[in-house]
């Protein structure tokens, strides 16, 4: 953690589950909530407006898992940064390795859609990490380096932007980084965005270890996957970050 920073913990709930399930895990992580933690969920598009009005004045932001660059046009399919804000959104996740692997998304391509997303009023969460073959080449500080240099806006430290550090190896694989590995990434993250940017480690957290990752230094926050979908493991991780 980094003194002075609230921690936040988000999940990215991709596309699982039905509008029922969307409903009744968002109830039972506002329910949970602990104190001295921001809370993010970011449900699919089509159970996000259910979602944010029922977490609308509750401890709980909702997020999309993505936007368009372009406010409004011919663009089948996608959906506007402003039409995320229009419904009860406050944060979108932007150039998660599974858009970046499935949808061919660029670092250029990325950084369009947070000032897009910034110009909408939204908080972007711009995802970044090497793939294995990177690590083992040796190339993780500077893949990743370099995707924060490609991706980041203008006025994204200003505006609050968040940056999640998730190595693609370790998204859904039970698999995580040493401790050593992601603090050595968050040093490089904090160099090169400013002293108040909350900095997310996401890949493989779970309630067992969630309390060592948050404890490592510029690590501010979690973005959680799979155990995201499970109320009880999502707040347990949540409640590792707290005071
Ligand atoms: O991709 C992730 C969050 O955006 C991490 O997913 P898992 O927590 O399932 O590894």
């Amino acid at each position: 953690m980094t003194p002075g920073i609230r921690p936040l913990i988000a999940g990215n709930w991709k596309m699982h589950g039905t509008l029922r399930d969307a409903a009744a895990l968002a109830e039972a992580v506002r329910a949970g909530a602990p104190a001295g933690v921001d809370l993010l969920i970011c449900p699919p598009f089509v159970h996000l407006h259910v979602v944010a009005a029922a977490m609308l004045g509750q401890p709980v932001a909702v997020g999309g898992q993505d936007c368009h660059a372009a406010a409004k046009g011919a663009h089948t399919g996608d959906v506007a940064a402003v039409m995320l804000r229009d419904v009860g959104a406050t944060h979108v996740i932007l150039g998660h390795s599974e858009r970046r692997a499935d949808h061919g998304e660029t670092d250029a391509g990325v950084r369009a859609k947070a000032e897009a997303a910034i110009g909408a009023g939204l908080t972007p969460i711009i995802c970044v990490g090497e793939t294995l073959a990177q690590r083992e080449a040796g190339e993780a500080e500077a893949v990743v380096a370099a995707q924060v240099k490609g991706s980041l806006p203008e006025g994204f430290l200003a505006a609050g932007g968040v940056v999640a550090y998730e190595p693609v190896w370790a998204i859904g694989t039970g698999r995580t980084p040493t401790e050593a590995d992601i603090a050595a990434i968050h040093a490089v993250l904090r160099g090169l965005t400013s002293p108040a940017t909350r900095l997310l480690y996401g890949g493989s957290v779970k309630p067992a270890n969630a309390k060592a990752i948050l404890g490592l230094p510029h690590v501010d926050g979690a973005l959680v996957g799979g155990a995201s979908l499970v109320a009880a493991d999502f707040l347990a991780i949540a409640g590792a970050a707290g005071p």
